[in-house]
């Protein structure tokens, strides 16, 4: 495994992000469904010689594993009717059957389309979030880790951000009434696979924009403890909730210079730079789901 003491460390490969839409036609007298997925497959196990060598022999290609993307979509079609369920049984696949496999991470990005004027074949992409999946298979077992992303959310006041510690470089004036907006980024991870994933979460989303409508803030970092404790309550699978929150700063514009009284209605929406506001919120103190995440290669 080495050469000139060098040494190969953790890899994985994989088709990534198949763009995958399967109609539900089955029966012609029922509307018809979709379902919309980017799916990606990350394989790791006894794969050095490829690295070292340039050894195919064991290596599945990555064009196998997008075929078997389209495949089981089809012959899972079932399963495949939530990312969770389609992403669980290609998993469970390539460790149960290529040897050489020892875990497999299968991450789908899922997005929605709303039924077009209660029509039975016309749609509406959905564009207010998308939804996302985690799926690692290994020796020790399978982890499901669920998960929005984009989810926009905003409000016109009860935020307040003021008391804030003081250096040289402070200059932010603190502000009794603000708007507070952030683009949610928010993954879950659930204890076993006998869950309802579409009701699970429908409970999840309700349960974060909820928390961010009704919790009067005085910090991004408490709503999203808010919200952590929200999903909580709402979904008995869930372990534990990691956001990723940047905070979508709406600044006053000084209208003073045109003769114009500006009572906090008028903003600059600021999309960069933005603050990023991170925190995990755990059911209890032992509950460790680091192997459930997925790491990726750049970190
Ligand atoms: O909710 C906030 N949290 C911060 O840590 C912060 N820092 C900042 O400049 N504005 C805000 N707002």
């Amino acid at each position: 495994m080495s050469s000139n003491g060098y040494v190969l460390g953790h890899s994985q490969y994989g088709k990534a992000e198949t763009h995958v839409v399967r109609v539900y036609r089955d029966d012609p007298e029922a509307p018809h469904d979709i379902v919309d997925y980017n799916v990606s497959v990350a394989l790791s196990g006894d794969f050095a010689d490829t690295h070292l060598t340039g050894d195919n022999a064991k290596v599945l290609t990555t064009d196998a594993t997008k075929n078997t993307v389209y495949g089981f979509t089809k012959e899972h079609g079932e399963e495949a009717r939530t990312p969770e369920g389609l992403a669980l049984a290609l998993a469970n696949h390539f460790v149960d059957t290529v040897e050489h496999v020892h875990s497999a991470r299968i991450t789908v990005e899922a997005f929605g389309w709303r039924r077009s004027h209660d029509h039975p074949h016309a749609f509406v992409k959905a564009g207010d979030y998308v939804r996302t999946v985690s799926v690692r298979r290994s020796a020790e077992g399978v982890s499901v880790v669920s998960g929005v992303k984009n989810l926009t959310v905003l409000k016109t006041t009860d935020s307040e951000f003021h008391g804030f510690f003081q250096d040289r470089f402070t200059s932010l004036k603190p502000t009794d009434d603000r708007i507070m907006a952030t683009a949610v980024r928010a993954q879950w991870a659930h204890e076993g696979t006998d869950v309802d994933w579409d009701a699970s979460f429908a409970a999840v989303l309700d349960a974060m924009t909820g928390a961010f409508a009704s919790s009067y803030s005085y910090a991004l970092q408490q709503t999203v403890w808010e919200m952590g404790q929200a999903v909580l309550d709402a979904a008995p699978s869930v372990l534990d909730v990691r956001f990723s929150c940047p905070n979508v700063h709406h600044f006053v514009i000084d209208l003073s210079p045109y003769g114009i009284e500006n009572n906090r209605e008028v903003h600059h929406a600021d999309d960069r730079p933005y603050g990023l506001i991170e925190a995990t919120v755990k059911r209890s103190e032992d509950v460790d789901t680091t192997a459930a995440y997925d790491p990726g290669q750049a970190w």
